[in-house]
């Protein structure tokens, strides 16, 4: 099938990419000419494990292409994934601009019957809109006549395991309302499911709305979570222990009960918001939402609030080392990472930043700029030269079994505030190292 996939970013290419290695002729368009470019000339613009392969190998058997050209475009794809970014405007909904512009372009230049997908994430109505602008590009160019289907199918995929999420899913949401998008969309999907029928097909708002109930559903545990490990921590419980306590019971389930320094990425925090949002327009207070966003906020400063009692609240000529800056591990995304939050909160309060990460340190330097109070070390061991302490962010596995005699001779004193609940209390403060979890004694 031919497929058009508008927006290279983490979910156009990833979905781009498995929809040509599963046989399909894919063009992918962007409007930003520098990310073409670094496809064009066999790279890829983000960090996501296994993609380039899967790119590379695509675009050798001429399955895969890239351009800017719209009208290309348009005219390619029987089907029309939109793709691109739907930020959080000002007021906490979501920022429909980029996919309005997507669809009006794909309305200007269409050439026959489209499919036109809604991937990207977009508040319950979004497809009416997109329906209301192509149709609006047609008319005004005499083609009310071509007829095209607006479809809604919602992303699930994780950055990090992006690849193995598209390839193989628990579940493919499509909302449709009729026959012939839906039998494009069964066919499109068909090597997916060799498995078993993964597909769900629903009307379109019930389709908008389920990819906003996942992400809230998955950020209320986390916060739940938090706000237990808060609590476990004055009792003199371990949120640990508490955690693998309930997840063993079958209706709870192990994933996304780990406590940390709060939930980031490009999704859980604007997606949070945007339903709250969408909940207000609609007279419906979302109050268990609101909770979990505020229990995010105060989750993002708990490692600081830890580094103030410890060092006090002026923090000038102390010096950190901080063990991670994406939001999570496996990927460079800093949208909205817990580490930017920290970083901040350690600047105003007049200490400097030596941070290190595998992946993201590029993005960091794009964001924080020529700022001098952040510096970035070519390995972990190097970051804590001279610090006061070791703060740890992100769950990069390389720290999972660190070089602890490293850690008490190049510090300034062994102390870890420990983001993410990577080493056993007991056996670190063994090692003579002060340590500091979250929800942990
Ligand atoms: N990142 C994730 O893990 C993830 C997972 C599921 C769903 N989503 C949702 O998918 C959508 C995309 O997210 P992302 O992380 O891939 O975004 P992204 O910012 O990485 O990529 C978006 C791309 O779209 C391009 N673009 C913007 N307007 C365009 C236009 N009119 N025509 C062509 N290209 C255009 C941008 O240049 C950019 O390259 C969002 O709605 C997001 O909420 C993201
Ligand atoms: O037990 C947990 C699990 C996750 N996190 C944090 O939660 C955030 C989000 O993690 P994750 O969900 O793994 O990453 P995303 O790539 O943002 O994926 C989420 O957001 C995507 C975009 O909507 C969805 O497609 C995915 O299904 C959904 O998991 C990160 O900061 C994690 O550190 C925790 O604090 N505790």
């Amino acid at each position: 099938m031919k497929v058009t996939v508008i927006g290279t970013g983490y979910v156009g290419l990833v979905s781009g990419a498995c929809l040509a290695d599963v046989g399909n002729d894919v063009l992918c368009l962007d409007v930003d000419p520098a990310k073409v470019k670094i496809l064009e000339d066999g790279g890829i613009p983000i960090h996501e494990p296994g993609l380039l392969e899967i790119v590379r190998r695509n675009v050798e058997a001429g399955r895969l292409s890239f351009t800017t050209d719209i009208d290309k475009a348009a005219k390619w794809g029987v089907i029309q994934f939109i793709a691109v970014g739907t930020p959080p405007d000002e007021d906490g909904s979501a920022d429909l601009k980029y996919v309005l512009a997507a669809a009006r372009n794909i309305g200007k230049h269409m050439d026959g019957y489209r499919v036109i997908v809604d991937k990207s994430t977009v508040p319950v109505g979004t497809a009416d809109k997109v329906r209301a602008a192509v149709a609006e590009e047609l008319a005004n160019r005499g083609s009310a006549a071509i007829e095209f289907s607006v479809v809604s199918n919602p992303e699930f995929l994780k950055e990090g395991a992006a690849i193995e999420d598209f390839m193989r899913p628990d579940r493919i949401v499509v909302g449709a309302e009729d026959a012939q998008a839906i039998d494009l969309m069964r066919q499109l999907y068909a090597p997916f499911q060799r498995n078993h029928d993964r597909l769900v097909f629903m009307d379109v708002r019930s389709a908008e709305l389920t990819k906003y109930a996942a992400n809230a559903m998955l950020a209320t545990r986390i916060s739940f979570m938090n706000e237990l490990a808060n609590l476990a921590e004055t009792l003199g419980a371990d949120i640990e222990l508490v955690r693998q306590g309930i997840g063993s019971d079958p209706r709870i389930g192990w994933h996304f009960l780990y406590a940390g320094c709060g939930y980031g990425g490009s999704c859980f925090p604007k997606d949070v918001k945007a339903l709250i949002r969408t909940g207000s327009e609609h007279g419906h207070e979302l109050k268990l939402l609101g909770a979990v966003e505020a229990a995010n906020e105060v989750q993002k400063h708990v490692l600081v609030d830890k580094i103030v009692r410890r060092f006090g609240e002026d923090l000038t000529g102390r010096h950190f080392a901080l063990w991670g800056l994406a939001f999570k591990p496996n990927t460079d995304d800093m949208r909205d990472a817990p580490s930017r939050v920290i970083i901040h909160e350690l600047f105003k309060r007049g200490a400097t930043v030596a941070a290190y990460d595998p992946v993201a340190m590029q993005e960091a330097e794009r964001i924080f700029g020529d700022e001098s109070r952040l510096s970035y070390a070519g390995r972990p061991k190097s970051a804590l030269d001279n610090a006061d302490a070791l703060v740890i962010v992100t769950e990069w596995k390389e720290f999972r079994s660190p070089d602890f005699e490293a850690i008490k001779s190049r510090l300034k004193q062994p102390v870890i505030f420990d983001g993410r609940n990577m080493y056993d209390p007991a056996l670190i403060r063994g090692e003579g190292i002060e340590y500091f979890g979250i929800g942990r004694v």
